[in-house]
């Protein structure tokens, strides 16, 4: 298939990746929550939404230590364990209480899916996490296959998620199209030789995706679908 938007015209896809949070659902309020739980049992002072929202993207083990070292823990190695313990536990508690899915997202998706391309999420959130927040939102229902940040050795902007995922889907990284809303998806995917779009309303570290390079840039999923016979052909 050929996807709607002008930067792709050149691309033909037989499936797609599709990153978690910041792309598909907004989970910075989950993240304040699990974190917010997690300080106030270990005795450390609050942090702000807006300055976890930078800090979100590599994962839970760098997001725990970016959090521990802004509210001015010195050793972070000797607190880690119990904060991680504590995160975990919270998480899982109101996984998805405080998130939503982005306008857009069953929409074009959904249309890619019936333009017979294979979807498989790859989040570098834990699979843990992963799997019941996809259910909970109604998008586990999409994909053939669903990876977290703890399926393979290394996370994004690693390419290997990447190359795994695509071994899983049977595709090669040419055909297959990465959807992201950061650098790590953005810089992953080159290094595994995927095309890559980026949403522009996701996180990415508080820096204008816009400044990542990507193959387009999208306001809303729904710009993925080939609805456009002028454009599709
Ligand atoms: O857990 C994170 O750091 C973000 O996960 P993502 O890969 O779905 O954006
Ligand atoms: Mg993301």
């Amino acid at each position: 298939m050929f996807l709607r938007h002008p930067a792709l015209h050149a691309f033909d896809f037989d499936a797609a990746i599709v990153d978690l949070d910041g792309t598909m659902v907004d989970t910075l309020g989950d993240f304040s929550a699990a974190l917010g739980g997690m300080l106030a049992d270990l005795r450390l002072p609050a942090i702000a939404a807006a300055s976890i929202e930078t800090m979100v993207g590599k994962g839970s083990e760098h997001l725990i230590r970016s959090v521990l070292a802004h509210v001015g823990v010195a050793d972070i190695e000797a607190v880690y364990p119990q904060a991680w313990e504590r995160y975990q536990h919270h998480y899982l508690a109101i996984n998805g209480q405080h998130a939503r899915v982005y306008d857009g997202v069953c929409e074009g998706l959904e249309a890619l899916r019936a333009q017979g391309l294979r979807l498989a999420c790859l989040t570098n959130k834990p699979l843990s996490f992963a799997q019941p927040l996809l259910a909970a939102k109604g998008l586990d229902g999409l994909f053939e296959q669903v990876f977290g940040g703890d399926s393979f050795e290394r996370k994004k902007p690693d390419p290997l998620p990447l190359i795994k995922t695509c071994e899983a889907l049977g595709t090669a990284p040419a055909r297959t199209l990465m959807i992201g809303d950061s650098s790590n998806d953005a810089k992953a995917a080159r290094a595994a030789g995927c095309p890559v779009v980026l949403v522009d309303y996701g996180y990415n570290h508080g820096e204008p995706v816009q400044g990542v390079d990507a193959d387009a840039y999208l306001g809303s999923l729904v710009e993925l679908t080939a609805t456009t016979p002028a454009l599709s052909a």
